[in-house]
């Protein structure tokens, strides 16, 4: 039986989605805050994306295809920019790096921040200016520290005693003296999935502010004087809506900064307060815009300085999804729609798993709609799946898309641009997909579709 011969059964499917999913009044209907700005429906009933319509973009280059609109992730730079003037706005190149996106993020005047010897090449490779660069992860080799240290990155984050010693080692022998700032582990259990917090006690990252091993950190460097000790940096992990996580970690990281001054007489000039901030993925996600989040951390970080008569530090922060993630959507073309005897049905498109880890990582929620034409059928709640070996291979937990979805019709996926990319694999050897960018009605690829032969290069005999 196919899904929209099942009939009264949507009905009772109606019921299993989760109590945050409503049947959608018109199921053609585009969210505004889920899409990126120049995605419209139009009368014809396709997406358009920066002018072109999603029906060309299949034609052109494919499917699954992620769809960047240039237009949006531009605003976006400039948004936080804006916000945040006066503070350095770091673009987390973790979310999605590629040389034209490094391209975008120097034009609109905003920082990067890399956290491998492959980020800072591809930075480097596009030229970024090096000294707005910042380099971080808790265990970076040697060769990463001397590449950083030759190309002159602009912050070093150190994240362990034993990277203090191996940077400082490189330094002297380089005869350098980069500018460091220590991540601090703030003890903020964040509203977030657990493998995405970073500022808990027990974890990989940082150094421990309640075990004073962040202030041992900051005394050592003062101590030796090879590094230059520009101030303290917190990550208190991603996709966070509740702002009272950065209140607490921007309170906590002051009164270190406080601790500092008064037992050495230094007072810190930079703090970095990281990223995180959450995106909207589905009609039950509600972000803060750049201005309030601006509003709220400034805020915090001026009282909590004038209640320790410290001077307010130069600010930095580091948003990734926030500025690539709305950006994009993802392109399926639908292979077959199977209704499973009445629990659920089941769209399979042509990717998965292998293009957007996250719902099955983090259990992450995300919407979908029919992309190439307008319905007229009744909403049918269903669930997007991949290609793959892996019956956890799920796009889309729950949706409702039109009870005629059938093969052949294309499904776009909002809320794409961060980590998915950048976490993609080609598990089952699928070729990844192409990022295609779109701006006044024109389309250029800025990472091109993979290949079997380009699977095939790394075998060897
Ligand atoms: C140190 C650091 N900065 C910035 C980010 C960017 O986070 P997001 O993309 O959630 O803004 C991350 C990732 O969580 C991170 O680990
Ligand atoms: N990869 C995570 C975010 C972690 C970012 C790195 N600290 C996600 O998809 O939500």
């Amino acid at each position: 039986m196919r899904a929209h011969e099942a009939g009264a059964l949507h009905g009772d499917l109606g019921n299993r989605g989760p109590a945050w999913l409503r049947t959608p009044e018109d199921v053609n209907a585009l969210m505004p805050e889920l899409w990126p700005r120049t995605v419209t429906r139009d009368d014809a009933g396709p997406l358009v994306i920066g002018g072109v319509s999603v029906t060309e973009l299949a034609a052109d280059y494919g499917t699954p295809a992620y769809l960047l609109d240039e237009e949006d992730l531009r605003a976006r730079c400039r948004d936080f920019a804006a916000a945040f003037a006066g503070a350095d706005v770091y673009y987390a190149g973790k979310s999605f790096l590629c040389k034209a996106v490094v391209r975008i993020v120097e034009e609109e005047g905003l920082f990067l921040d890399v956290c491998s010897g492959g980020e800072l090449a591809v930075a480097l490779a596009a030229g970024f200016p090096p000294e707005r660069l910042g380099f971080h992860g808790n265990n970076k080799s040697q060769s990463e520290l001397r590449r950083a240290l030759d190309a002159g990155v602009g912050r070093i984050i150190v994240d362990s005693f034993d990277e203090i010693a191996r940077l400082s080692a490189l330094s002297r022998e380089l005869n350098k003296r980069p500018g460091v700032l220590v991540r601090v582990t703030v003890g903020v259990e964040a509203h977030t999935h657990e493998f995405i917090a970073t500022a808990h006690e027990d974890q990989k990252f940082g150094f421990s502010l309640a075990g004073g091993a962040a202030f041992a950190a900051c005394a050592q460097i003062l101590d030796e004087g090879v590094l230059d000790l520009r101030g303290l940096h917190s990550h208190i992990g991603s996709q966070i809506f509740d702002t009272s996580g950065f209140e607490v970690a921007a309170r906590r990281i002051l009164e270190l900064q406080a601790q500092v001054r008064d037992a050495r007489g230094v007072e810190l000039p930079e703090l970095d307060l990281g990223g995180g901030f959450g995106i909207a993925y589905t009609t039950q996600d509600d972000p803060a815009t750049p201005g309030d989040l601006a509003k709220r951390i400034n805020k915090i970080v001026e009282s909590e300085c004038e209640m320790a008569a410290l001077r307010v530090p130069h600010l930095s922060i580091e948003p990734g999804r926030a500025i690539v993630g709305p950006a994009v959507f993802t392109l399926y073309e639908v292979g077959t729609v199977k209704d499973v005897d009445g629990i659920r049905t089941y769209v399979s498109v042509d990717g998965g798993m292998s293009d957007n880890i996250r719902t099955a990582l983090y259990d992450a929620s995300y919407s979908a709609t029919l992309a190439n034409r307008s319905s007229t059928a009744e909403p049918m709640l269903a669930r997007v799946v991949g290609k793959h070996c892996e019956s956890g291979d799920i796009v889309v937990k729950d949706e409702f898309l039109p009870a005629d979805v059938q093969p052949g019709d294309l499904v776009a996926v909002p809320g794409t641009g961060a980590y998915c990319r950048s976490m993609a694999s080609n598990y089952n050897h699928v070729p990844r997909p192409p990022v295609v960018a779109v701006r006044d009605g024109a389309a250029r690829v800025i990472v091109r579709r993979e290949t079997e032969d380009d699977l095939l290069a790394l075998d060897v005999g």
